[in-house]
């Protein structure tokens, strides 16, 4: 299977700047969702979801067709409180009906980043919506509950190296877990809402214990309220994902350089654009002045 970006010949990077922009000022004005975290937790984890069914081998799934648009992915329970996500950018796609839903769910993972005060994440459009048929099985997401040779080989899936692994990792600075939605619970306290490293300064410097919790899953917990997925964990058991988390504790440039890198090729997964496509940097409302 080949997934075309088709050319876009009659919109502008000042049409997809309006776009970005309607979608940076409700992240703005709803901050009261989830405890005032707000909508960019869940809004990156969406543009991740909707990619991260690409099967490399087969070039299945992946955020070209759109079809988390559909219950049978929706609905996937890896997929549990993601619908806050879609609902948030349900009125975008009536304001915007010629952006696919491939490209609104992708361009709200970069919206909620850049406006987040993380890097800026480079950005094609062109993605083509697929028939309900083509919505990939339930099942391709990673579970928490495992260790490092878990999550190394889950990657391979999505070609993606240690380096991507750890650096797309750090995007759990951001939000919380929900026991309602996966059976993990905490951080406790203010979750952060803004993108920094602080995920990999959690790792290297609280003092962890595996505990189980109320769900009866077992997760890692420190004395000031912070908590680790297993799959979190992973990254300081194993030697090469700790070498990454000590760079990236360490070199904040570098954890946003590899990020962006690594998030633009999660969300591109599988498909082929035409040369002609242009790649999008967009200004945040701050560079804006809005
Ligand atoms: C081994 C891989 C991964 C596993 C097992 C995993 C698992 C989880 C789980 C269990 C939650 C809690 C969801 C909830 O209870 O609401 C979560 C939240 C989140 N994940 Fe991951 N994740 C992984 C990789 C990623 C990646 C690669 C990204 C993005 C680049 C990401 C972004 C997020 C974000 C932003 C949240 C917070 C969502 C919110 O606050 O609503 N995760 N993840
Ligand atoms: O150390 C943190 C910062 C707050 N958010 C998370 C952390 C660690 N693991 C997570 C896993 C999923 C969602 C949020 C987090």
């Amino acid at each position: 299977i080949v997934h075309m970006a088709q050319e876009i010949k009659d919109k502008s990077e000042k049409d997809y700047q309006e776009v970005y922009n309607a979608i940076a000022v409700k992240l703005r004005e709803e901050d009261e969702f989830d405890g005032y975290i707000g909508y960019g937790p869940v809004l990156t984890r969406l543009a991740w979801h909707s990619s991260g069914t690409w099967d490399k081998n087969n070039n299945t799934g992946g955020s070209f067709g759109g079809t988390y648009q559909f219950q049978k992915e929706s609905n996937d329970p890896s997929n549990k409180g993601l619908h806050n996500g879609a609902e948030f950018l349900a009125p975008i796609h009536k304001q915007f009906p010629w952006l696919s839903h491939g490209d609104l769910y992708t361009l709200g993972g970069v919206v909620a980043i850049q406006e987040l005060q993380g890097p800026v994440i480079p950005w094609r459009p062109g993605r083509v919506d697929l028939p309900e048929d083509m919505t990939p099985d339930n099942g391709r997401l990673p579970d928490a509950v495992y260790g490092a040779d878990y999550v190394r080989n889950f990657f391979k899936r999505l070609d993606l190296n240690d380096q991507e692994v750890v650096a797309l990792m750090g995007a759990h600075c951001l939000g919380r877990t929900h026991l309602q939605n996966t059976g993990f619970d905490g951080p406790w306290g203010a979750a952060s809402n803004t993108f920094t490293n602080e995920f990999f300064l959690n790792l290297l410097n609280e003092n962890w214990k595996l505990e189980k919790n109320e769900a009866k899953n077992m997760q890692w917990n420190s004395p000031k309220g912070y908590m680790m997925l297993p799959t979190d964990h992973a990254l300081i058991e194993d030697d090469k994902y700790m070498a990454y988390v000590k760079l990236y504790a360490t070199n904040n440039d570098k954890f946003f350089e590899d990020f962006a890198k690594a998030f633009k090729k999660l969300l591109e997964g599988g498909i082929t654009f035409p040369q002609s496509t242009p790649t999008y940097r967009f200004e945040t409302l701050d560079s804006q002045g809005l």
